[in-house]
Parts: structure tokens; sequence; C-alpha cells
């Protein structure tokens, strides 16, 4: 539960898709931040749980940036334990987690037009990066913190969701600490299954992903906003970067 933030919504199936925009439109105008618990239900949830936990089988999965030896001592120093793919959803095997992806894009994209005057928090959303699947294989696996768009790289909204079935912080940790600017209270947030995260990328919502000490999943998608997007395309360009295709 978070101390000044909204406590997470509990979605129930007959919710229309106009009460979950305006909840999203609501918590992140106001907190920056929105939990929606039970976002595809129980059925589907495992659905997409089963196909992540194929493609991990599958050996797709590649590590994140597993050590990076300090050179001030001789061990090497565990910087980040995470391993990701990104995928499109248009894989084989992937058809829950493709429906995943169109109900966050309905959403994501509905709340910013019903928002007000076509924006949500000044933005206007028109597309997003590829989904990135992650797992903290357990034993300690962490991320440090840090913010997802420090320099304005055109990712407005980051969305997770977790796949964690029976996941409980005091046995597994692995929880998402988010220290929103300007208060120095935290968001804590647990990583359970069928949960959806959704808080701006910016510097507003530096965030830590604590020791996990048993496998820790996670699909997130970063929104794009059309104008923060477009000055960091052209940015690249005049650095003579490619700009990043994601
Ligand atoms: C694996 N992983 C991450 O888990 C988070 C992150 O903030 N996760 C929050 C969470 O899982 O609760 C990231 O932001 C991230 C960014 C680039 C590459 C990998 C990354
Ligand atoms: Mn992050």
């Amino acid at each position: 539960p978070f101390s000044h933030m909204p406590n997470s919504y509990y979605m129930d199936p007959s919710d229309s898709c106009y009460e979950i925009c305006h909840r999203v439109i609501r918590d992140m105008t106001q907190y920056g931040v929105c939990v929606l618990n039970n976002f595809l239900g129980r059925e589907r949830g495992l659905m997409v749980l089963n196909e992540v936990l194929e493609m991990y089988r599958s050996g797709i999965f590649t590590a994140g940036q597993l050590v990076r030896s300090n050179s001030a001592t001789t061990e090497a120093q565990t910087i980040r334990s995470d391993l990701i793919t990104w995928i499109d959803g248009k894989e084989p095997n992937c058809t829950y987690i493709r429906q995943l992806i169109s109900q966050v894009d309905n959403i994501i994209l509905r709340a910013n037009k019903m928002a007000n005057n076509g924006k949500m928090g000044d933005y206007v959303i028109n597309g997003r990066t590829k989904a990135m699947v992650a797992c903290y294989p357990g034993s300690g696996s962490h991320y440090v913190k840090h913010v997802d768009n420090p320099n304005k790289d055109g990712r407005c909204i980051t969305a997770i969701y977790y796949l964690n079935l029976d996941w409980d912080v005091k046995r597994c940790g692995g929880l998402l600490r988010v220290f929103p600017e300007g208060t120095n209270q935290v968001a804590d947030i647990a990583p359970i299954f069928d949960r959806m995260l959704f808080f701006w990328s910016d510097r507003r919502n530096p965030h830590e992903v604590q020791p996990a000490y048993s496998t820790r999943y996670a699909i997130t998608l970063w929104y794009f906003d059309a104008h923060e997007r477009e000055e960091a395309r052209r940015n690249f360009k005049e650095r003579g970067q490619p700009s990043s295709s994601k």
C-alpha cells in the first residue's frame, strides 16, 4: 500500500474501459503512479505466464549486464543480473502476450484521448517500444536505483505487467521501490501476479528493484510522447547517430 499514494485498484471484469481509463488518468495526474490489480483475470494471466515460462525455457533471454569488474578491487561487482528479451508479440507462441500488449495499448491510448483536451500529463502518446520481457533469476538479483528516461529520449509512460504467483516480498524480496520526486515518502510495489503498473518514465520516478530470491518475471512497455520523441530523433540525427529503432 502507498503511504501517500492511492491504494491499488482491484479491477473487475465488469469494469468498462471508461472506468479503467478514468482511474488511470486520475492516478497518473495526481500521483504519477497507477496500480491495477487483476488486470487480465487469473485465467488469461496464467496463459501469459505460461508463454513467458516457455520463452525462458527456450533460452532466448540474454543476460542484462551481468557483471562489471570493479577495477579497484578484484571481485567482480554485479551491477545487475536481470535477463531480458525484446518481443513485438507477433512471434509464435506469444498469442496471449500479444493480447496483453493490445489491452495495454487500448487503455493508454484511450486514456490519453479522454484526458482533458486529448492529453494526459500534457503528452500526446503516439507509439511505444517493443515489449521487454525480464526475468530476475533469484539469488539476490536486483536493479540499482535509476530513472528510465533521464534525458528526454521520448518515453513518457512506463507500463509493467507482473507475473509472479504467490509472491511474498518478505520471503522473495524483489520489491519495486519508487522514490517519487519532491517527497521523502516511497511507494513500495510488490511484483504480484496479474498486477499492472503505470508510472511517468522521467525523473519524477526514480526506482529500484530490490534483491529477488525467487525467479521474478515482468513485461514492460514504454510509451512515447510524439513531440519529445521527434525532438530526440532530431537530436540524434544532428549528432550523426542513427536514431534508435525502438
Ligand atoms: C530488467 N529491467 C528492469 O527490471 C527495469 C525496471 O525498472 N524494472 C522495474 C520492475 O521490474 O519492477 C528497467 O528499468 C530496465 C531497463 C533497461 C533494461 C532492463 C531493465
Ligand atoms: Mn526502470
